[in-house]
């Protein structure tokens, strides 16, 4: 059974049960973690798999799973739709300063509500989004679905991706300072990368125009906040809003906080938590990868009593190693798919260790040798319950 560690809140305890256990352990088989940093002590060679319900995986140190042979599953798409709406309601109230409006009008004494209302709204009067720009850095699965949208609001949408890609409603720029330069909205929906940190510095927020407000759904880090307040002191834009608190922000004029709220919905929160249990128990149990971001994808049927899975370091002749300690052991091969991602490659092996009689010792010899090979990172072999079963009774 193995054990699996939840990290953040999670409704694991459901899923739970024939395939593995929820823990509380330093050596877990699995961590389930929503936005937490999952601790480097965690990766021991215990550790099969980490699973992130979300899609952001900058709290995850990939490089160190990757040598460790763990794969690191997120869920794409799984929160987009949440981000996107959350978005929207922040262009809707940035462009209508309706809080304000409510909060004055809940304070209105007397009577006559309605005349005192009509005499003070010129105090509210805001602004259309129809016809203005909004400028997307990074069209993912958000920045697609916010494009789209606004769009159909009558907006003028320009964006910039690192790979362009083919969009209807976006006219993709060349540069960022270009998307910068045209939107009165800009809106950072880009992951967290060696890359991205600290792409909006003060360079970057000279090209922006003084009205235009920079939101920042992406991560904190992506934003130089010194150099956002310096920007926006010296007006060079006029407000920042982001999703990622920090106390240097804190109490800055121009600058709107919310609490990490872009995913924050009961459905992107269950869409997320069932795809992650569902990565989880498929790796463990079949040792699929179907959306992983250091194994590559490698899918097939499990219909052999047993399952070899093989993650490695690519070099030539790798499987003519295996094929042949597999068949030193007699070890029948029935099925096999490998796939390659990067200098890296993951093989599934359907294999049947009853026809050679090989007893639990054997098989532990058997994934030593596999594991001895040049490259090979981990070895696993799989019991499969119902063809087993099916064998058996055969
Ligand atoms: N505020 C919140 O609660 C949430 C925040 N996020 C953040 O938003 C990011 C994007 O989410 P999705 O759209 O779902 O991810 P995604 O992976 O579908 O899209 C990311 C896009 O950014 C592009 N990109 C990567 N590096 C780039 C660079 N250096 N320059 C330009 N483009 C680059 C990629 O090509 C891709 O199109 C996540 O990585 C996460 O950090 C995501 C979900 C919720
Ligand atoms: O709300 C969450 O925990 C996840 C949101 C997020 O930042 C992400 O999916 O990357």
């Amino acid at each position: 059974m193995y054990q699996v560690k939840a990290i953040d809140e999670f409704s694991v305890n459901e899923f739970a049960g024939d395939i593995f256990q929820v823990k509380d352990t330093d050596t877990p088989d699995a961590v389930l973690v929503r936005s937490s940093k999952v601790p480097d002590e965690l990766i021991t060679q215990h550790l099969l798999l980490v699973a992130r319900s979300g899609i952001g995986t900058n709290t995850i140190n990939i490089d160190a799973c990757t040598q460790n042979g763990t794969a690191v599953f997120n869920t794409p798409g799984a929160n987009a739709n949440a981000v996107k709406e959350l978005v929207l309601q922040v262009l809707f109230t940035t462009a209508r300063p309706l809080q304000a409006a409510i909060n004055h009008t809940a304070g209105l004494k007397g009577d006559h509500l309605q005349q005192q209302a009509e005499a003070t709204r010129y105090q509210f009067i805001g602004h259309e989004l129809y016809g203005k720009t909004i400028g997307i850095i990074g069209l993912g699965a958000i920045g697609q679905r916010l494009a789209d949208s606004c769009y159909h609001l009558g907006m003028q949408v320009v964006g910039y991706n690192r790979s362009p890609k083919n969009l209807q409603f976006v006219q993709q720029l060349e540069t960022i300072e270009d998307v910068l330069a045209a939107a009165d909205f800009v809106v950072l929906l880009l992951p967290l990368t060696e890359t991205t940190e600290g792409l909006m510095n003060a360079d970057r927020f000279k090209s922006m125009r003084h009205n235009a407000v920079l939101l920042n759904f992406g991560r904190g880090e992506l934003v130089d906040n010194a150099a956002v307040i310096d920007a926006l002191n010296q007006g060079q834009f006029q407000q920042y809003i982001t999703d990622f608190p920090t106390t240097a922000l804190r109490e800055q004029g121009h600058v709107v906080m919310l609490p990490h709220l872009g995913g924050n919905t009961v459905e992107a929160l269950s869409q997320s938590a069932n795809l992650t249990l569902q990565n989880t128990r498929d790796f463990l149990e079949t040792g699929v990868i179907r959306a992983s971001v250091n194994f590559p994808t490698a899918d097939l049927p499990f219909n052999s009593p047993h399952r070899l899975t093989v993650f490695f370091k690519s070099r030539s002749a790798f499987w003519n190693d295996i094929a042949t300690i597999l068949s030193r052991h007699h070890v029948p091969v029935l099925e096999m798919i490998s796939n390659m991602r990067g200098e890296h490659g993951y093989m599934l092996v359907n294999i049947d260790l009853l026809k050679p009689h090989l007893t639990a010792e054997d098989t532990n010899r058997l994934i030593q040798e596999i594991s001895s090979i040049d490259g090979a990172i981990r070895v696993r072999i799989l019991t499969n319950p119902s063809a087993l079963s099916t064998h058996l009774n055969a």
